[in-house]
């Protein structure tokens, strides 16, 4: 079984970082009792034919320390190059030449919830923003065709690497370093960059991305740049052996939205990427907006937020009228064991003219009347999913994904 170096381990958590847990649901002894948890390492297996045996024995382990994650089978069952397997800390990942081929791939179990969920159909084009490194971005290349935009170059890059690793590069339009708050298309290109004359004309086959107007996609992947208190991989990093916080500072810098202050920054940025990629999400496609953090600010009340704002702004005809949404139903203290299946439910409109009680632009909102709809609309097909399992099982929490389904 995976080795247990950090249960039993202490953690010295700094003072910072105890305010900031103040924003979760976690109390300071729930959380500390998390990072003694036991690590779990997990791969996805990209190839459905390889039997267990075969896997087992390319990483160098006994067959019975390979367990499938019981809560990804349903993604696996509907796309096979899903599978998850939680493998002990001694499995020779990198030295395998499964590694080498691009089949076996590191990932969270939770990152594939939120692939699974997003669901896509092969002949669908999907926009990822906030892609990089490129382990959720890969996984949908493997199911349709994805584009990706990531603001950090460096983590850009390593995307790309896996893109080409897996041999992926068919399947990714594009990946755009820029802003996701209000990328249009425009921005660096990477995966055309430093191409041999022989990929170049291959990339010339693939249709460009477009300058586009919105609604372009049919799913949107919003993974939002989050203080990720919920990877505890991350956060254990940042303690040495004897579990004192040394490297304070580092821990400051790597976490800079541990001030209230930068909460309500990353907050902000959190609500405009997703307000961008419901923009560029065709009427009928899905979103996912995840984090990996265990705060409600940034996850239900960004949700919240956009779903009674956003698109409301002057001169925007793409509104999400949504005024009678409900706030997500769940209380952080009932995490769900598992996925909870959509529930279909659909959030009550308001006539588009009295949209959060202000007067709309007339044209609009005769457009509106005359589509019968008060406006785009949304349907929050589950109010707020906690993916992962709760707190006290192993594979536990880490995402939280919200879908959103943009409906005609
Ligand atoms: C949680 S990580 C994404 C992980 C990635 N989706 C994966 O599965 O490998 C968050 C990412 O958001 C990116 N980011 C932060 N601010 C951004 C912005 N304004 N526009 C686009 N990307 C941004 C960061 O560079 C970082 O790579």
């Amino acid at each position: 079984m995976a080795q247990d170096d950090s249960a039993g381990r202490s953690f010295d958590l700094p003072e910072a970082f105890l305010d900031y847990l103040t924003s979760t649901p976690y109390s300071a002894e729930e959380y500390h009792a998390l990072l003694q948890s036991p690590e779990e390492r997990y791969v996805r297996i990209r190839d459905p034919t390889l039997s267990l045996a075969t896997i087992a024995q390319r990483l160098q382990v006994d067959v019975t320390e390979l367990v499938e994650v019981s809560w990804t089978k349903r993604f696996a069952q509907r796309h096979p190059t899903l599978r998850v397997f939680r493998i002990p800390e001694t499995a020779a990942v990198r030295q395998s030449d499964l590694y080498d081929s691009g089949d076996v791939f590191g990932v969270d179990a939770s990152s594939i919830a939120c692939v699974g969920a997003l669901d896509p159909e092969p002949c669908d084009h999907v926009l990822e923003i906030c892609c990089a490194p490129g382990t959720k971005l890969c996984c949908l290349a493997d199911l349709c065709t994805v584009t990706g935009v990531d603001i950090n170059r460096q983590r850009l890059t390593v995307a790309r690497s896996q893109v080409k690793r897996c041999k992926l590069s068919n399947s990714v339009k594009g990946l755009w370093l820029a802003d996701g708050r209000s990328w249009a298309g425009d921005g660096q290109e990477l995966m055309s960059e430093g191409l041999t004359p022989r990929d170049r004309k291959q990339t010339r086959k693939r249709p460009k991305v477009e300058a586009f107007a919105p609604d372009v996609f049919d799913g949107v992947l919003v993974d939002a740049e989050c203080a990720h208190d919920g990877s505890l991989k991350h956060i254990r990093k940042f303690f040495d052996e004897r579990g004192k916080t040394s490297k304070l500072q580092s821990l400051e810098e790597h976490m800079p939205w541990l001030s209230e202050a930068k909460r309500t920054e990353l907050a902000q940025l959190q609500f405009e990427l997703l307000c961008r990629g419901f923009q560029l999400l065709k009427e009928g496609g899905k979103l996912i907006y995840c984090t990996c953090s265990f705060s409600e600010a940034q996850n239900e009340e960004v949700i919240r937020r956009f779903l009674v704002n956003a698109g409301a702004g002057a001169g925007d005809e793409r509104h999400v009228d949504c005024a009678g949404a409900e706030a997500p139903a769940k209380p952080r203290s009932a995490v769900s064991p598992g996925l909870r299946p959509p529930t279909g439910h659909r959030v009550p409109l308001r006539p588009a003219a009295q949209r959060h009680g202000r007067p709309v632009h007339r044209a609009a909102a005769e457009r509106a009347r005359r589509r019968g709809s008060g406006g785009g609309m949304v349907r929050r097909t589950d109010s707020s999913w906690w993916m992962g399992r709760n707190k006290t099982q192993r594979e536990r929490l880490i995402l939280v994904g919200t879908l959103i389904s943009r409906i005609p």
